[in-house]
């Protein structure tokens, strides 16, 4: 399905990429909404103004929107002075979590601005119009409420997900629950995604077509042929007095945990072995957030064919990281005991660009924000030994950094 603007893909259009000053990226977005952001300390891609959008939904979402983005760069003029992975022409992505109908969308700005190795770029695509900048207002009289899903439905969920992997049903699944939070006025994306920056430099702080959030987790990076993911799983959060270090300690001894990122290593690096001709996997180590803690493994391949990265996206979604062991048993657990839509939450975001390079994140510690009213999502990989309650605890610490975001805290 394509929507109006991507129509405009018949004409001839020109994407024009040349150096330029300036280094804040963030800063430089003009409007409340609309924000487009794939940033990591302070470096990465911004965009706004919409040259084209392409939608899809469903299980062919990934394979509809490469063909539509091969198409879409063959049918331009580009004139790249830079030529490094995201100058010249860039669509943000953004893929629903699930093959059931839903909303995926890349987005094609008129105006990207993008930072790498110190250097700073702008390119345009087509004719941007012109974008008033609108000073950054703050959400006022930020309230909450039970999502689809409460605290204390997430905790029967969690419940019944353990006795049925206690009964030998399936190894491992991730089950989320969701809050509503709602503000005076419409918020701004930009104030959210400023709070978010600041405030996980480690995370790649991103916004496509309203969903917010700052992640911690890379599905998977391509530049030129090589390709590398951080794959995150097994928690821990400040609780007991524990000093940070105390916290690390015990994260990378207790079995649980180390069970659970087992799986998530396996489905990831087991998905994309046959992609590539070398492959190492570093870790796990701690990951030290300011909300939690988590074990993390990087993994680097050296592709062995030239796959683009949504179709390696397409392969390796859902990781045991999101979804599950066996994938396909833990989906239809999800389906049964969440009783909730997804949406994008959870899915790939980030950017490709005309070369075939980009990043996709999982989205992860995010909401999908519209107008006054901004949807939070947080889930937890369960396996047969998790605790319901510690499982809540866990949930609530990974909606912190959206809150106090929006909070301004
Ligand atoms: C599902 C989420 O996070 C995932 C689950 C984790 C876990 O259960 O330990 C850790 C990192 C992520 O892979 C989330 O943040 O919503």
């Amino acid at each position: 399905m394509t929507s109006a603007p991507a129509q405009r893909t018949r004409q001839r259009l020109r994407a024009h990429t040349a150096h330029t000053p300036g280094d804040d990226l963030l800063g430089r977005l003009p409007s409340p909404t609309g924000a487009l952001s794939w940033v990591r300390d302070g470096e990465g891609l911004v965009g706004w103004g919409e040259a084209a959008r392409f939608e899809a939904s469903g299980p062919d979402r990934f394979a509809a929107a490469d063909r539509w983005w091969r198409e879409f760069t063959a049918a331009l003029d580009v004139d790249d002075e830079l030529d490094v992975p995201g100058s010249g022409p860039v669509a943000f992505a953004s893929m629903a979590f699930s093959d059931r109908p839903g909303h995926s969308v890349l987005v094609v700005p008129e105006v990207v601005v993008g930072r790498r190795g110190g250097h700073t770029w702008t390119t345009t695509i087509g004719e941007p119009g012109h974008h008033a900048v609108r000073p950054v207002r703050r959400p006022t009289g930020v309230c909450y409420a039970d999502g689809d899903l409460s605290a204390t439905g997430y905790r029967e969920a969690v419940r019944a997900a353990v006795a049925r992997m206690r009964a030998g049903e399936l190894d491992k699944v991730v089950l989320a629950h969701d809050l509503l939070a709602v503000a005076d006025e419409p918020i701004d994306h930009r104030f959210v995604l400023a709070g978010l920056a600041g405030r996980y430099p480690e995370c790649w702080v991103y916004a496509v077509d309203g969903l917010v959030g700052a992640t911690p987790e890379l599905l998977l990076r391509r530049t030129g042929s090589v390709v590398d993911s951080r794959v995150l799983a097994g928690t821990t959060w400040p609780h007991d007095g524990m000093s940070d270090d105390e916290l690390a300690a015990a994260l990378l001894s207790s079995g649980k945990n180390r069970e659970e990122h087992e799986y998530a290593v396996a489905s990831l690096v087991d998905t994309l072995r046959p992609f590539c001709a070398t492959m190492s996997v570093d870790g796990p180590s701690v990951l030290r957030l300011p909300n939690v803690s988590h074990l993390s493994s990087d993994v680097i391949g050296e592709l062995s064919g030239t796959p683009s990265l949504l179709s390696l996206g397409e392969a390796l979604h859902p990781t045991a990281a999101v979804g599950g062991t066996p994938r396909a048993d833990a989906l239809r657990v999800i389906e049964e005991l969440e009783g909730l839509d997804r949406g994008r939450y959870a899915g790939p975001v980030g950017w490709v660009d005309g070369r075939g390079n980009g990043e996709l994140g999982i989205a992860l510690r995010c909401a999908r924000v519209d107008g006054r009213t901004a949807r939070l999502f947080a889930g937890c990989g369960l396996v047969a030994e998790s605790d319901p309650d510690s499982e809540v605890r866990e949930a609530h610490a990974k909606m912190l950094p959206f809150r106090e975001a929006l909070e301004g805290r």
